[in-house]
């Protein structure tokens, strides 16, 4: 299956990119229909009382959940600045609600973002940082491809002399059903430019993602 020739879906490898959307909508309506036809499915009855708002309200909910699918990356980052500061900035822990595109069951945890701006000391607001997460974590996603797509996006518009991204996240695909293992969590890491070339800059980076 391809999208613009972009696998999606089952076929597409973790990690690929899969192609904006950003001129589409969600479709209420449709998505409304799809919720009802799934409480027949498992035989529940849409009509009775406490299920008569719930194709509406799931509907909803995923228009927001899946926002991220509609808004352009590159305009968060629109807003930079030049601040003459050429050394790491960091920000630990910013939350992160995604949900895995297998299941579409939630995964969450914390992102850390690190990058070294360039020459020119080109930064942008701290903020944006986990604008750019949500965005990219408001979309059916994959770990290790929402772990990329954030550091590719500070890549491009900062072209920062290095960008390290850490996400640790808890599956509930792994919890609540299949194999069953409450509790694991998963880390995935991005790292680029100069963070990739200098181990000592990497470990630097990491241990301070990790508090030591
Ligand atoms: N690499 C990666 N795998 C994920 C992520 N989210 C979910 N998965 C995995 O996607 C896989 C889908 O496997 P399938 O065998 O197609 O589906 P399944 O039969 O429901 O698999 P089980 O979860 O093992 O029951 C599972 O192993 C999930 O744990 C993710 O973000 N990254
Ligand atoms: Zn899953």
């Amino acid at each position: 299956m391809t999208r613009e020739g972009v696998p999606i879906g089952p076929d597409a490898e973790f990690g690929s990119d899969p192609a904006e959307m950003v001129d589409e909508h969600f479709d209420r309506a449709r998505a409304e229909a799809a919720i009802r036809e799934l409480l027949l499915a498992a035989g529940e009855d849409p009509e009775r009382d406490g299920l008569r708002e719930t194709p509406a309200r799931v509907a909803r909910a995923y228009e927001e959940l899946f926002t991220g699918l509609y808004t352009d990356p590159d305009q968060v980052l629109d807003r930079t600045f030049d601040e003459a500061h050429e050394e790491l900035v960091l920000v630990r822990d910013i939350p992160v609600y995604s949900q895995c595109e297998h299941h579409l069951l939630p995964f969450h945890g914390m992102a850390h973002i690190g990058y070294i701006p360039n020459e020119q000391g080109r930064v942008t607001g701290l903020s944006k940082l986990a604008r750019l997460v949500d965005l990219y974590a408001k979309r059916p996603q994959v770990q290790e491809r929402l772990t990329s797509q954030i550091a590719d996006a500070l890549t491009r518009k900062l072209e920062p002399r290095g960008v390290i991204v850490v996400v640790d996240a808890e599956h509930l695909c792994m919890g609540m059903r299949g194999i069953r293992k409450a509790g694991s969590t998963t880390t995935t890491s991005a790292v680029r430019g100069i963070f990739r070339s200098s181990s000592s800059s990497r470990a630097e980076a990491l241990s301070l993602i990790r508090g030591k």
